[in-house]
């Protein structure tokens, strides 16, 4: 029997770096809207099989759990995450997730990938199953900016060299990460929060961020800038028609219900919205079913040349997240560490 291997956050920190993460992601959009255009009417068995993810909810907590299963044929990977979305937590995370990865000939378990719960509760199964345990929030924090990464790389009106991140939260950390070792040429970040503290916080954290400034108003932070990120969790529009640059790209990352919205409804429909799954996002999301909104394309169209990038256009990206962008960078993980 294999020996149980526990694979912690800092492990997979160290390997899943946004150069190899930004490459899996796009292809991993790219396989998802192909192959859903190449259809299954001919009879063809599935490539990819990526039902909408089901959302279980937890109302005394405003919380729910989420399951995301994929199977990638390309990949031979059959993965599902967990994740739980607790929004009133203070002392630990609001987002927690697993990640269990299966052999995709036999279905036995290959690897679980996860922070807390599961380690602490290794010994138990050591003598079951021959299992390794990796971390699957570390994940989810990059692998969302990735896709925010891959839809600019894809939109974005030339090269970006000012960006505007609202929220000061844990994917406003990732996508700063990401952003700035992807996009040489961005000379200013601008951070908002609604709390002044937080975004005065993020911009000082380490002189690395040389290049943050604290704003106090969105519309500071949005004034001209090439390229917004909205990573809140607000519930009501934040970012307004006027302040946005003609031809700016926006990363919609928040507000993944369908009574909550983080871009001005006026906004969503003068702009022209991708989004990373259709279902998905007609299943989920508030910016788009608030202002009814409609959706130009996926992004893996774009990535795939089916449809166009409206480069010169103002575009939002309205990313919910995706299970096939888990697995590709839980392939990376298992990979790197010669798994
Ligand atoms: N599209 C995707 O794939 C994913 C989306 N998300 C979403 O991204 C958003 C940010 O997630 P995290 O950074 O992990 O959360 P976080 O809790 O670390 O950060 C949230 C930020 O929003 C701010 N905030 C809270 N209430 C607000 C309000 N009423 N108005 C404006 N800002 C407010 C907080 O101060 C904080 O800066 C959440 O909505 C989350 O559900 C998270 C993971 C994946
Ligand atoms: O895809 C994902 O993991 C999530 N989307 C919204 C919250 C978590």
């Amino acid at each position: 029997m294999e020996e149980i291997k526990f694979i912690s956050a800092d492990q997979v920190g160290r390997v899943l770096t946004y150069a190899l993460l930004n490459k899996a992601v796009e292809r991993g959009l790219a396989l998802f809207s192909q192959n859903k255009n190449c259809g299954q009417e001919d009879g063809r068995i599935s490539k990819l099989d990526q039902p909408v993810r089901t959302v279980v909810s937890v109302p005394s907590k405003k919380a729910s759990l989420v399951s995301m299963p994929v199977y990638i044929e390309a990949d031979q990977l059959l993965v599902t995450k967990l994740v739980t979305f607790f929004p009133k937590n203070e002392s630990v995370p609001k987002h927690n997730a697993i990640i269990a990865v299966f052999n995709a000939n036999t279905g036995v378990p290959r690897a679980f990938l996860d922070g807390e719960t599961i380690t602490i509760r290794r010994t138990a199964a050591a003598s079951v199953v021959a299992t390794q345990f990796l971390d699957g929030e570390t994940i989810t924090i990059r692998r969302t900016a990735a896709a925010s990464v891959v839809a600019t790389q894809h939109l974005a009106n030339g090269q970006p060299t000012v960006l505007a991140i609202l929220g000061s939260g844990v994917q406003a950390a990732s996508h700063y990460e990401a952003f700035c070792e992807t996009f040489g040429t961005l000379q200013q970040v601008r951070v908002w929060n609604h709390k002044p503290e937080g975004a005065k916080e993020f911009a000082s954290k380490d002189e690395r961020r040389h290049n943050c400034v604290a704003c106090e108003s969105v519309e500071d932070a949005v004034r001209d800038a090439d390229v917004i990120v909205t990573v809140t969790s607000s519930s009501s529009p934040i970012v307004m028609t006027q302040w946005v640059k003609p031809g700016a790209h926006i990363n919609a990352v928040g507000a993944c219900r369908l009574e909550w919205a983080e871009i001005d409804p006026n906004l969503m429909r003068s702009a022209i919205v991708y989004v990373d799954s259709r279902e998905g996002a007609l299943q989920e999301s508030g910016d788009l079913f608030l202002s009814k909104a409609e959706v130009y394309a996926e992004i893996g169209d774009v990535v795939n040349g089916t449809k166009t990038a409206h480069r010169d256009k103002t575009t939002v990206f309205k990313s919910l997240g995706m299970a096939v962008e888990d697995a590709v960078a839980a392939k990376i993980v298992l990979d790197g560490l010669g798994l």
